[in-house]
């Protein structure tokens, strides 16, 4: 199975089996992509691999002796017959270090791919075992470097496909979304408690309880706003479709051609030029895109050109959103108006566009800049704004759980508000927080863990 932690990963993840996931073992894999580099790290981990590695390494003593977060230079040594198989740089984690937080070493190596062949089939014969999709994460999760959401952060990272969508990531590594629902489970456990004290002793034993409502309702209403941040994580994580549409001839495959700089589409002055749908990668206003050159629609008699026009309506209808272009010095009767579509006139060179319009030359590029930031523009609408301190979710599984949470709040608010008894009152509560702890890791089912570390690159 292909690895889906990005594009470009190359490595293939193998999902996880829990029950051989034993963490005695001393695991080993390329954290470098399979690809021919200058160097390639290869990271091995487990309690007592410095003297397993001393079997294949050129200073076996070094390499046991070294202090934490040292570099030990040397040969990888084939052990049957000697021979030198790379030179290296190990460097040396000890037992409550490093990334893992156990005894861990990481063979800077040369990126040859197959000397790296080499090294891991030595690594195997000497009784290593190949580490699994997410493995060496796993670890860290399981010895409390990190917390599931920071985990999750660990993946994101290293697949975002915008500058903004890795600094969020690299804030919710750094523990900012860990800190905020870590805030969240404090002011519920307050009023959790305070319930637990009214329902464990007789009433007349206690001055009059006023319920911290108040509490409750912020907490709400800090949950759902980090539920409603994942549209913005969404959107500069995995980016949007944008679907250029409209008549033969209105300028789609010029226009495609200058948003991409780059000569992509065919471009002429017959109709029915562009068939086949043409897709690229670009951004705007760092958001990602997947942007897609369409066959021109019209009525069509060639079955060839009527396949691609019902291509050009499967992708319109999978669009985030659709720019509809239409060539001004065509009077068109009608076009293509929604709320996911843009109406933008081109060939601002040869004729005017109606009065507000958004007007474009595709050949002169003027009006470009004007449409990019349309376009970003038009895929923000509706997202709550989101300021730079602002902790921002990508995963669905968290804003999932958030929103489990926070509507376990809210019927903890209405059974108060109806002066329900507190008991069922604390059962909602008490819901609230084990979606929190699923959500942080601490109560979440293995075979959920299972789901989530395997979708890793096998390295991680
Ligand atoms: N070589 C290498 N680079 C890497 C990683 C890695 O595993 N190895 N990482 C993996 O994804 C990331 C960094 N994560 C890491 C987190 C903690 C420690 C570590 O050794 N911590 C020290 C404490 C450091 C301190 O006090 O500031 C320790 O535990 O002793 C290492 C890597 C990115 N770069
Ligand atoms: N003057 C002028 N000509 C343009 C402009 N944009 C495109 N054209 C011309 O219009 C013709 C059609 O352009 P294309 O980009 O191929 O149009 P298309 O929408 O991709 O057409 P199909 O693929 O047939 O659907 C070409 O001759 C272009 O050079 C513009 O802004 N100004
Ligand atoms: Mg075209």
């Amino acid at each position: 199975m292909r690895c889906s932690c990005c594009k470009v990963c190359r490595h293939y993840s193998i999902l996880l089996d829990m029950e051989s996931y034993n963490t005695d073992d001393i695991i080993y894999a390329l954290a470098t992509a399979w690809a021919q580099s200058a160097l390639a790290v290869i990271r091995v981990s487990g309690e007592g691999c410095r003297k397993a590695l001393g079997e294949c390494f050129s200073r076996p003593k070094a390499l046991l002796q070294a202090k934490n977060a040292t570099l030990v230079h040397g040969f990888i040594t084939d052990g049957q017959n000697g021979e030198n198989l790379d030179e290296v740089v190990a460097a040396v984690y000890t037992h409550g270090h490093g990334y893992t937080l156990e005894e861990s070493v990481e063979f800077t190596c040369h990126g040859s791919l197959p000397g790296l062949q080499k090294l891991l089939a030595l690594f195997k014969r000497i009784g290593l075992r190949p580490a699994q999709g997410g493995e060496f994460t796993f670890r860290a999760f399981l010895h409390g470097r990190m917390d599931l959401t920071q985990a999750e952060a660990v993946q994101e990272l290293v697949a975002a496909q915008s500058p903004r969508s890795q600094a969020m990531a690299l804030s919710r590594l750094e523990g900012s979304l860990k800190d905020r629902i870590s805030a969240v489970k404090e002011d519920l456990l307050v009023v959790l408690a305070a319930v637990e004290v009214q329902l464990d002793y007789a009433e007349d034993e206690l001055d009059e309880f006023v319920f911290p409502l108040s509490r409750l309702q912020e907490v709400e209403i800090a949950l759902e706003r980090l539920a409603s941040s994942y549209s913005v994580g969404r959107l500069y994580g995995q980016g949007a479709r944008v679907v250029l549409a409209g008549a033969t001839n209105a300028g789609k495959s010029s226009l495609f051609n200058l948003l991409l700089k780059q000569q992509r589409s065919i471009v002429s002055a017959t109709k029915g030029t562009t068939r086949d749908y043409i897709e690229a990668d670009c951004s705007f206003e760092g958001i990602p895109v997947r942007l897609y050159d369409t066959a021109g629609l019209r009525e069509s008699s060639d079955t060839i050109e009527a396949e691609g026009i019902k291509r050009t309506e499967q992708l319109i209808d999978q669009a985030d959103l659709v720019v509809y272009l239409v060539d001004s010095t065509e009077v068109q009767q009608s076009y293509r108006s929604d709320d996911k579509t843009l109406v933008v006139f081109n060939k601002s060179d040869l004729a005017k566009a109606p009065q507000g319009s958004l007007s474009v030359s595709a050949q002169s590029g003027e009006g470009i800049a004007a449409l990019a930031s349309a376009i970003a523009k038009r895929l923000r609408q509706g997202l709550p704004t989101t300021g730079e301190d602002q902790v921002v979710i990508e995963s669905e599984r968290q804003k999932v759980l958030l929103l489990q949470a926070s509507e376990a709040v809210q019927r903890a608010i209405a059974l108060v508000e109806l002066d329900i008894p507190l008991d069922i009152v604390a059962a909602e509560l008490g819901e609230a927080m084990q979606s929190l702890g699923e959500l942080t890791g601490e109560v979440t089912p293995a075979d959920i863990l299972q789901k989530i570390f395997s979708g890793f690159c096998v390295g991680k």
